[in-house]
């Protein structure tokens, strides 16, 4: 049994936003603390527009002399100015909070998903989700929740306290004038708005995918003069990216503008209303005057949904760009109940392999035929098998199958008698290990690099890996300290796989897959790199994948690929008559 990710899910606002909500759930406390001090700054930022207009009309007869209105504004100000600084303080705390929680959540639903997760992903689109479009989602965070608890519990406050202090009229032009601006106008163009915001961030992407490639093939775009259509292509998403950002400014400035006209609209109404109501004599001028500034003060909190709905639509995109990879269902689900690996010692007790392939059939996505179909092999606890066949005959997904990055359609795969799929995830890796045709080398030095298997091995250990990788330290200016450069060209492609091999002793899996290791060198340096690759093999079951049969010479077992088919297994001597074998040789 394994763990099924939820159903794909349909990313409208609302689920958004409980997303959000759900994955980030600590921050709840400090966000609550950050819409309360939002509540009490903008009431004393309206109290002091308030006093503001009464002190200035209470020459006409104000029930309070001129200093107590200079003493309380004195008091709202500090009051509002400290809020607001708890306000954003918190609302901050919580922005930042979050987004590091969301930034650790990415790596953790992705990593343990590689390669698969990033196979048709490309890179350029896959940093953006990961750095801009989690940064965006700050708005959500820092700008929206509070200003829209706030949209609503402060003009309601205020209201009644209009009704009762001055007038249900007043009352009832200052509300109607908050709804329009806080809920009619936001939702101008919303439909419009929310799809430019959405192919903006896809954009985004685009152009961030665009320029990593054009960074990491300019040599190529030099070469063969591709500048200009580089740039063409460049210069159609930037168009395509004004078009929308102008579209979401047009409808911000209609926003905008309509917000305005309304607010002077509804200073006319109040005035007409109440200007009748103290001609009856039910209050004084002043009152009005007072009235009048609470509603011009309050207005912040409700024109904060207009300033954050369009930035929000931005922000929910960016989260929508981000929850379809943490979401996505993996490739490889994790256990519920994993079954624990029986000591590699152990495996080949009872005449069982250490390794088992029975009857495995796969397919890639969008894949017209299986890649491999029907393979059945054991690999004895000890041996070297050997894959060979002609390239797209199925050899690396083999591989790939063993060290689980993909599951099979059909057949199952198990290690030790127990199937791949019921082991943990870091019983797998510690079971299996990789050397590849290139392996990753970290920005980092060698020493670095080597610690990426086992990060607590001291150096002792590390300069022995090296000696049995017959890598030597003194052929680098800084020993294993030197910098190994970007993507490892500081080093040669010898010396790339040496560092390769020494991390896979310092891993020391039972389980050895080597795919292609020497088939990016040439054959001095393949001839050279023999004895650390046996020394590697000594003791572990093995599974070479190769193109040159030079390199599977001390193979127990050949097996040959094609089309995806078992043709034959046997030893070396066995396969001299085997057509398929011949002709690899031939080619060799
Ligand atoms: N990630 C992938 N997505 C879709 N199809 C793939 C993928 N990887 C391999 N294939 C296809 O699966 C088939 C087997 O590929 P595989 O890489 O296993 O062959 P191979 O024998 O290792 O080839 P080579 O010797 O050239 O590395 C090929 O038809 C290939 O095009």
């Amino acid at each position: 049994m394994t763990e099924e990710s939820s159903a794909p899910i349909a990313w409208d606002r609302r689920s958004l936003a409980r997303w959000l909500l759900t994955r980030t759930r600590t921050v709840l406390p400090p966000l609550g603390a950050s819409i309360l001090f939002r509540i009490v700054g903008l009431v004393s930022g309206a109290a002091i527009i308030g006093l503001g207009t009464y002190a200035a009309a209470s020459a006409l007869g104000g029930t309070l002399s001129l200093g107590h209105v200079a003493t309380l504004l004195v008091v709202l100000s500090l009051i509002k100015a400290f809020a607001r600084y708890l306000e954003q303080f918190f609302g901050h705390y919580v922005a930042f909070k979050a987004l590091a929680t969301l930034r650790t959540y990415f790596f953790r639903r992705l990593e343990p998903q590689a390669p698969t997760a990033t196979e048709g992903r490309r890179t350029g689109d896959l940093l953006s989700r990961a750095t801009r479009d989690i940064d965006r989602i700050e708005v959500f965070f820092a700008h929206t929740l509070g200003p829209a608890t706030t949209a609503v519990i402060v003009p309601l406050g205020m209201g009644v306290w209009l009704a009762a202090a001055v007038s249900v009229g007043v009352a009832s032009a200052a509300v109607s004038c908050w709804l329009i601006v806080g809920l009619i106008f936001p939702l101008i163009e919303s439909k419009r708005a929310l799809g430019a915001a959405r192919r903006l961030r896809h954009e985004r992407g685009e152009l961030a995918q665009h320029v990593t490639d054009s960074v990491q093939g300019a040599c190529e775009i030099v070469a063969f003069g591709y500048e200009h259509r580089r740039r063409a292509e460049q210069d159609a998403w930037g168009e395509r990216l004004r078009a929308d950002q102008t579209t979401l400014g047009s409808i911000v400035a209609l926003r905008r503008g309509l917000i305005a006209a309304d607010c002077a609209a509804t200073v006319s109404a109040i005035i007409l209303v109440g200007a009748r109501e103290v001609a009856a004599g039910a209050y004084g001028w002043y009152d009005l005057a007072l009235a009048v500034g609470v509603v011009l003060g309050t207005l912040p909190a409700v024109t904060a949904v207009e300033e954050f709905s369009a930035d929000l639509d931005q922000a929910f995109a960016s989260a929508a760009r981000v929850a379809q990879i943490t979401e996505a269902r993996p490739a490889t689900p994790a256990p519920v109940r994993p079954v624990p690996l029986p000591d590699a010692a152990r495996w080949g007790e009872d005449e069982c392999p250490a390794v088992r392939i029975e009857d495995v059939t796969f397919s890639y996505a969008g894949g017209l035929e299986p890649a491999v179909r029907g393979i059945t092999l054991d690999l004895p606890a000890g041996s070297t098998t050997a894959i060979v066949g002609a390239s797209g005959s199925g050899k690396s997904t083999l591989a790939h199958l063993l060290a689980r990055f993909y599951d099979p359609d059909e057949g199952r795969i198990s290690i030790g008698g127990v199937d791949v799929r019921e082991l943990a995830d870091e019983d797998l890796r510690a079971a299996v290990g990789i050397v590849g045709q290139r392996p990753y080398l970290f920005n980092a030095s060698i020493a670095e690099n080597l610690r990426v298997a086992t990060p607590e091995a001291s150096d002792e250990h590390l300069l022995l890996a090296c000696q049995r990788a017959a890598l030597d330290p003194a052929d680098f200016a800084d020993g294993l300290d030197t910098q190994v450069g970007e993507l490892g060209t500081a080093v040669s492609g010898g010396q790339r796989q040496r560092i390769a091999i020494a991390r896979a002793l310092l891993r020391d899996a039972p389980i050895l897959i080597l795919d292609e290791v020497t088939s990016q060198l040439d054959r001095e340096t393949e001839a050279e790199l023999s004895a650390a690759l046996a020394e590697l093999q000594r003791g572990r079951t093995t599974l070479i994948i190769a193109h040159r049969l030079e390199t599977v010479q001390g193979a127990d077992n050949v097996v040959v690929l094609d089309a995806g088919h078992v043709v034959a297994q046997g030893s070396l001597l066995d396969l001299a008559g085997n057509e398929q074998f011949r002709a690899l040789a031939n080619r060799d």
